[in-house]
């Protein structure tokens, strides 16, 4: 035993001494692997760069990379991986679709890496993205190529639960956030530090850096050690010195592999746009899909209520393929689930706002169809860029503009767009508009989502900022809420409001303008396509500027619309924008000064006509009152109360009225009672007495009698004879006999109320033919055989139905 336990601890030594030893081997190892790596850095060549492997990659993201078949670089790879490795802060831009993502996931992968970060050095990395699924996406793409790795990557976007990421968040090494999210984290969560990170990247930089998310991203920056490397990508880079001044980038490389390029857009990428009439666009969308059941097609539209109105109306249409829907105001599950499932399938039409706009590598998608005009070029690209993603991809474009809208196509050109005008066959488009109406009409929810998609198109198209081309007075209101299924067109009450300012200023394109700059201008009231940074932003406290005096503004109440609730997407419910004060007199311009009418001068009005209040007077045809008995009082009480009518109310006094007229209530009640169960009988007597003149007559009967059941087998030679309480329970239609009344009796008294008992059929499964009385037997068939055939059948028709 001894020595069997002296061999264990042994082997035991020994085996620590083997897992401790290779430990130090491999470390040595590595830190020669990464001493080795780090003396390439200044050696790449990016045009000599065949494979990964002709990078200074460690194994770990090599074999991570080989695994998921990225084995040849993209151009933006290519430039970016090797400038970044080399510890220089990047601008990157490179067409939608280019790789974009590997070109920062691998130089975050290599810098950890030959720090040695581990779990206990916090964030050594933070990836920044405008939408929680780009954010989503961007962590998957990491995790697969990453996995090889030791670092711990997590995901912190909002929607998600608090607690559970705030626990985690001081074991993180590579974080991959959305804006709002990570500041409140960094405001709320003393576990969280961000002092040791190494590399910041902007996915989306412009868009992170743009108005929306100013106030967050400056809050962020603060709080970002300035000593780390900075890497910015998309594909409408920022170039703003502003911008990179914020971010403390003074030199920074710009990388892009495609700025001598034919086209910003890919090459694979067909794209084509027509002119319509606003209410011609459902219409063509409809018979689009109608004639592309087999395909993957993104919808983009302006605002989420238009997305969830055209969803929910093409669904109660019926297109014969799977319709998705995809905006902010959706619950995060839910967008996880509807994210997931437009990538898994493949004849699929997703509609959706520009929160799908940006980074969204959705596969195989074979159209995207801007239904609504994009903001600017820059969102036409990334809408766009939805399809014909990757090395192989290839997909097609369609633009619907309005026939002032196609100013923007010359933008679209000058911006190295090759886009082309096609005509739609009329005769193809089949508008139904009829069902629609019809829907409409029947279905409230509908009709109201309808309102509200309007409302908010409205304000969407009077938010934009470019006046050519997004002119409110040019959009025909009308014509738009008819092809909605709306036949009265909602009232646009923000309009009536900034029409009637602008008449008076006789300047509107100057207010216009200015209203816009403002909105635009305060980071409350941005106008934006995604709703994460919005939802977000009211999640965190973000210091703001003092707002000017609400003396000088005019409210412009946007979330009062009684036909719209709050648009997240437009961020327009604050009411106080900064247009000039129009004074109340003028406003009123004509209209004689009318005292206000207050509630006391009413109130007095209505005191001086000595009208009776709640009372209620019921007339015969004749115009005579009929006598209320359940209000008129009864007790010399109650008589003497109704005419003190002091004013106010004694509970006390008005308890014992109650009680004395309770005692009236009680008596009138029994009485009731008692004249129902004469009626009740007086009506079974006359029955038993027409029973006994017509029995031989089988339609002689009154509706209101009930049927004649006379011929059928007595029910106690049946079932046995009944005990007392099955015969107080039995139902009118029997006989009726002195126990049957004399239990309803009890029960008025009582005021217990009995349930007839169900008669249970004592092991029969039919009527015996002897049960039948003979006697009714012999006449059914005396009459049957004096019947012609088509006699004898609607004989028999008429005993099954009173049957
Ligand atoms: N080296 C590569 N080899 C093969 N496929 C690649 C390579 N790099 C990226 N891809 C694939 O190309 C697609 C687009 O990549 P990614 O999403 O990174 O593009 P992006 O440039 O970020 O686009 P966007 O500007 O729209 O955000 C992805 O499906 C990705 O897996």
């Amino acid at each position: 035993m001894k020595n069997d336990k002296n061999n264990q601890k042994n082997q035991s030594r020994k085996n620590k001494f083997q897992l401790y030893k290779p430990r130090k081997k491999k470390s040595v190892e590595e830190d020669a692997a990464i001493q080795y790596l780090q003396a390439q850095y200044d050696k790449i060549v990016p045009d000599e760069i065949k494979t990964f492997k002709d990078f200074p990659l460690s194994q770990k993201t090599l074999k991570g990379l080989k695994e998921n078949n990225y084995i040849t670089p993209t151009e933006i790879q290519k430039q970016a991986i090797g400038y970044a490795l080399q510890g220089k802060d990047i601008l990157g831009a490179a067409k939608t679709g280019s790789g974009k993502t590997l070109a920062f996931l691998i130089p975050i992968l290599e810098k950890l890496f030959c720090k040695k970060w581990t779990r206990l050095d916090g964030v050594g990395a933070l990836v920044i993205s405008p939408t929680r699924e780009l954010a989503y996406q961007i962590y998957e793409t990491l995790r697969k190529i990453g996995h090889l790795h030791d670092f711990s990557a997590g995901l912190i976007i909002g929607g998600q639960n608090l607690k559970f990421e705030r626990k985690r968040m001081d074991q993180i090494n590579i974080l991959i956030c959305t804006p709002g999210r990570l500041l409140q984290h960094m405001d709320e969560n003393p576990l969280f530090s961000c002092s040791q990170l190494q590399i910041l990247v902007l996915d989306e930089a412009d868009r992170c850096l743009d108005m929306g998310f100013e106030a967050t991203m400056n809050a962020i920056i603060e709080n970002l050690p300035p000593e780390r490397q900075t890497l910015l990508f998309s594909a409408t880079q920022t170039k703003s010195v502003k911008d990179l001044a914020r971010l403390s980038l003074s030199f920074p490389t710009y990388v892009a592999p495609h700025e001598q390029a034919e086209t910003v857009t890919p090459e694979s990428l067909q794209q084509s746009y027509i002119v319509c009439e606003i209410d011609e666009k459902i219409g063509i969308l409809w018979s689009f899909i109608r004639n592309h059941l087999k395909q993957k097609i993104l919808v983009f539209m302006a605002t989420c209520k238009q997305v969830k109105y055209i969803y929910d109306l093409f669904c109660k249409l019926r297109p014969g393929v799977s319709l998705l829907a995809l905006y902010g105001t959706l619950h995060q599950e839910k967008r996880e689930k509807i994210y997931n499932e437009f990538c898994r399938k493949s004849n699929v039409v997703l509609f959706a706002t520009d929160l799908a706009s940006r980074g969204l590598d959705f596969p195989r998608v074979n159209w995207v169809i801007q239904m609504d005009c994009p903001e600017n070029v820059e969102t036409y690209i990334h809408r766009a860029g939805r399809t014909a993603r990757g090395v192989f991809g290839k997909g097609e474009g369609l633009l619907m503009l309005q026939p002032h809208e196609e100013k923007l196509v010359e933008d679209l050109k000058k911006s190295k767009i090759p886009i082309n005008k096609i005509a739609v066959d009329p005769s193809k488009v089949i508008a139904p508009q009829r069902k629609i109406e019809g829907l409409l009409s029947d279905n409230t929810e509908l009709k109201q989502s309808a309102q509200r998609a309007f409302v908010s198109y409205v304000k969407s198209v009077f938010l934009m900022k470019n006046k050519e081309i997004f002119n409110i007075q040019l959009l025909d209101t009308d014509a738009y809420a008819r092809s909605l299924g709306l036949i009265v067109p909602p009232r646009i009450r923000f309009l009536d409001k900034y029409n009637a300012i602008a008449r008076k200023n006789q300047s509107e394109a100057t207010v216009s303008n200015d209203v816009i700059d403002k909105l635009k201008a305060n980071p409350d009231e941005e106008t934006d396509h995604s709703v994460d940074e919005e939802e977000e932003q009211a999640e965190v406290k973000v210091e703001k500027k003092p707002r000017q005096k609400k003396k000088d503004l005019v409210t412009f109440d946007f979330h009062n619309d009684a036909d719209s609730d709050e648009d997240e997407f437009l961020q327009v419910k604050r009411t106080n924008i900064d247009v000039e004060e129009v004074p109340v007199e003028e406003q009123s311009t004509s209209k004689k000064k009318a005292k206000p009418v207050t509630k006391a001068a009413v109130a007095k009005k209505i005191l001086k006509k000595k009208l009776k209040v709640n009372t209620k007077v019921t007339f015969t045809e004749e115009g005579d009152v009929v006598a209320d008995e359940k209000r008129d009082v009864k007790s010399e009480l109650a008589k003497q109360f109704v005419n003190e009518n002091v004013g106010g109310i004694d509970i006390e006094k008005a308890k014992e009225v109650l009680q004395e007229e309770d005692k009236y209530d009680k008596i009138r009640f029994r009485e009731k009672v008692k004249a129902k169960h004469k009626e009740q009988k007086r009506k079974l007597k006359n029955k038993k007495k027409d029973e006994e003149g017509e029995k031989d007559d089988f339609g002689s009967q009154s509706e209101s009698d009930g049927p004649d059941l006379s011929w059928l087998p007595d029910p106690d030679q049946l079932y046995g004879k009944k005990d007392d309480t099955d015969a107080a329970s039995s139902d009118g239609q029997h006989d009726g006999d002195s126990d049957n009344e004399q239990a309803l009796s009890e029960s008025e008294d009582d005021e217990v109320y009995h349930r007839p008992t169900k008669r249970k059929l004592v092991e029969s499964k039919g009527i015996p033919q002897e049960s039948v009385a003979p006697r009714k037997l012999k006449k059914v068939q005396d009459i049957s055989a004096s019947l012609s055939v088509q006699e004898a059948e609607a004989l028999a028709m008429q005993l099954l139905r009173t049957k």
